[in-house]
């Protein structure tokens, strides 16, 4: 099976895998990571949310690190947001993609951000109009596309249904996330095949969590569909504040390790990402969530 030659990954840990973390990360911190992750190469961060801080605390110094980062020509740097008030501040961050975020099941929908999933959509309709007339990159994320904490199974034509609403917003590029990690591979290929079917394949990612140790299996999966875009956290780092259980996003050395073995090209410096997962790590106070840069840490120390 043909896979693909060269791989986008979009580095989620600044914004889906900080924004858990209890105790409140210095903007210091944010900034220095998400310089170190511009260093190693990425071509797209997300670095900031602008949502409301008593929902997510975490992520209230959104603006000063948008503000003080090293932004380097031609990467983009997205934000997250719900809504107007959050696309006025991500504008004002100079954010390069906003990203509106739904689901394709009803009770997330309601638990993370409040309305139903047909609300949502009117909300993003004005988000996404001011992005064009911004000329910001748009991105649409799709979380529980393969399952939810509080519904269970979600139907495929539930993801091909948001899939359609968000495609008729405009959306650069769509996420279909398996926010609390309980995808398999076949799964994951039935999913993304349908998404195929109502949105350009190489404008489709995949943005999987590692709760039940499947998401490697599942990039692989994905690969084999044509799938060409990924997210991924440095050291692991995550889970989603609505989604109880539910670990990091796959850690970005393993992805990054799985690719290079593959022979598919990413861009991005696998030893400068390895460092900045011990720095934030450490930073922490506990081990990165990654096996491939622990073990590259581990040879280093030897
Ligand atoms: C959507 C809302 C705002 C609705 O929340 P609400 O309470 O229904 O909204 P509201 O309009 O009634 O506003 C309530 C208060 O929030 C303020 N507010 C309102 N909007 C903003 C804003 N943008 N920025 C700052 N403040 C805001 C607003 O001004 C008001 O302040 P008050 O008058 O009480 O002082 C809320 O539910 C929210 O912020 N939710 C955030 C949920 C979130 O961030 N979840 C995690 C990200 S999703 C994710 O991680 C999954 C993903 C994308 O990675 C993919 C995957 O794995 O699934």
């Amino acid at each position: 099976m043909n896979l693909p030659d060269r791989v986008k990954i979009v580095e989620v840990g600044p914004r889906d895998g900080l924004q858990n973390e209890k105790e409140t990360i210095p903007a210091d911190v944010k900034v220095e990571l998400v310089d170190r992750l511009t260093d190693a190469g990425f071509a797209n961060i997300e670095a900031a949310s602008f949502v409301s801080p008593k929902w997510v605390p975490q992520m209230a110094t959104s603006a000063e690190v948008m503000a003080r980062i090293r932004r380097k020509p031609g990467v983009v740097y997205s934000a997250l947001v719900p809504n107007m008030k959050g696309f006025e501040a991500a504008l004002a961050a100079r954010a390069d993609e906003v990203m509106i975020f739904g689901a394709a099941s009803e009770a997330f929908s309601q638990k993370n951000i409040n309305c139903s999933i047909a609300e949502s959509i009117e909300r993003f309709r004005e988000v996404a109009a001011a992005a064009k007339q911004h000329g910001m990159r748009l991105r649409g994320s799709i979380s529980c596309a393969m399952g939810c904490p509080y519904q269970g199974e979600v139907p495929v034509e539930s993801v091909a249904d948001v899939v359609r609403r968000l495609k008729a917003l405009g959306c650069d590029e769509i996420d279909i996330a398996d926010t609390i990690g309980v995808a398999t591979p076949r799964q994951v290929q039935r999913v993304m095949e349908r998404a195929a079917a109502e949105f350009p394949l190489e404008r489709l990612s995949g943005h999987f969590h590692d709760t039940y140790g499947q998401a490697l299996a599942n990039i692989y999966a994905s690969l084999e569909v044509g799938v060409s875009i990924f997210h991924s956290s440095v050291a692991g780092l995550g889970g989603c504040p609505y989604a109880k259980g539910a670990t990091g996003n796959v850690s970005t050395e393993d992805v990054l390790y799985m690719l290079r073995g593959l022979g598919i090209e990413t861009g991005i410096d696998f030893d400068r990402v390895v460092d900045a997962g011990q720095f934030i790590s450490s930073h922490l106070g506990r081990k990165a969530v990654s096996r491939a840069g622990n073990a590259i840490a581990a040879k280093r120390a030897a």
